[in-house]
Order: C-alpha cells, then structure tokens, then sequence
C-alpha cells in the first residue's frame, strides 16, 4: 500500500531541497539527516541495503536515495563513488579523467528506495539522464552540477524548477509519484 507520508533520510540538504520541491503538494515529506554507510555493489543493491539500514535504525517506514554519476567512457564508473572521487578531484579533476577519452558523455543515475520498515522488501524508482562533463559553469554549491551539462547548459546554471522537472531526480520522483498514485506499473524493476 502506498503510503500517506515519507520520511526521506538523507544527509544531503540538497538532495532534501530538490526533494521536498518536486513532491510538493503531493505528500507530506519529513526528514531525518543520517550518513548511512553505503556498501559496494550494484546501483540497484546499494540502494537496497540503504533502505533497509534507514528501516532498522528509524523502525519504520523511510525513504532513501543514492546519486550515481557514470561516465560512459568508463563504464559507468565512478558511478556510486562519485562523492569520493569528487571530494578528492574536485570539478577540475573530474574533467582531466576524460582527457584521454573523445566521449565526455555521462548518465546522472537516481535510485529511491522505499520500504515500510524493517521486516518489508524495498522497492526500487530509478531515474537517469544522460549529459556530458564539461569545464564547471555555474554556482559550485551542489555536488557535480556545475560539470554536468544537459543541453546546453549545465545542471547549476539551470533555473532551480527547470532543473527539478527534467532531472534524474524528477524521473525517480515520476514513477514513485505514480505508485503513490496508486499504479504498480511505474516501477522501475
Ligand atoms: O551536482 C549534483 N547534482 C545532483 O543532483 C546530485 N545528487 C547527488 N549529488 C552528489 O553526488 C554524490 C552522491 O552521493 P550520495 O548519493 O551518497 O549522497 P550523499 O552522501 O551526499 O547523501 P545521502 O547518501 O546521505 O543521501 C554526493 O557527492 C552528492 O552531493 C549531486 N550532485
Ligand atoms: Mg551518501
């Protein structure tokens, strides 16, 4: 059954800003900030294992997230270790890992998972849009948004609501916005 109210953990404020604004009106949508430990794996078992560690800590129905950035010319990496290798490299660094290669395209890859507490399965909504790294534009305020560019223009050089209707993000928050409204059929599996 869907439920009447999320409780989305995550430790991003930008993440929970994008977030409360594309489900706006929707559903009422709380927040716990807790770093979870994240495994290795697949995108899809890394959220998995987030959703069940948020359902054990809180005992209770939660929400999570994970952002993959994967370069195509890398196979997809470094997808879920993107937050370390953008800590580490910064938007520079990111740009000269593509020197060598003529593909700078790259999929943003967002994974929800929600499950209604420790004893359920989560289930999976995945978003993905492909863009291309680019030398940074645009404010530096959140992750690699300033190197990642959809059409012309990159994720932090796009109004905020633009952004929020075309995103990996938005694509994710679709097909849960479509369960909540009670279709199976919008699941990603
Ligand atoms: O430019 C960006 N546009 C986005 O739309 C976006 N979404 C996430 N990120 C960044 O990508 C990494 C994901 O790691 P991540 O999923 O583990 O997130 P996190 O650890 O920050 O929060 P959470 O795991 O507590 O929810 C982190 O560095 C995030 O800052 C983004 N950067
Ligand atoms: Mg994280």
């Amino acid at each position: 059954m869907p439920p009447k109210e999320l409780n989305f953990i995550t430790s991003n404020c930008n993440k929970l800003a994008e977030v409360q604004m594309i489900l706006s009106g929707i559903v009422p949508l709380k927040s716990q900030n807790l770093d979870l430990p994240e495994i290795q794996g697949t995108i899809k078992e890394i959220s998995l294992d987030k959703c069940k560690r948020a359902a054990a800590l809180i005992q209770g129905p939660v929400l999570v997230e994970d952002t993959c950035l994967c370069f195509n010319a890398f196979k997809e990496l470094p997808g879920p270790y993107i937050k370390w290798f953008l800590q580490t490299l910064g938007h520079e660094g990111l740009n000269n890992l593509l020197v060598a290669y003529e593909d700078k395209s790259a999929q943003a890859v967002c994974t929800f998972a929600y499950c209604e507490g420790p004893e359920h399965d989560p289930i999976i909504f995945e978003g993905r849009i492909t863009g291309k790294i680019v030398p940074a534009r645009g404010p530096a305020d959140f992750g690699w948004d300033a190197v990642f560019e959809f059409d012309g223009e990159t994720f932090a050089e796009m109004d905020k609501q633009k952004k929020n209707k075309l995103s990996h993000r938005a694509i994710a928050l679709g097909k849960l916005k479509k369960w909540l409204a009670g279709s199976d059929l919008a699941r990603s599996e």
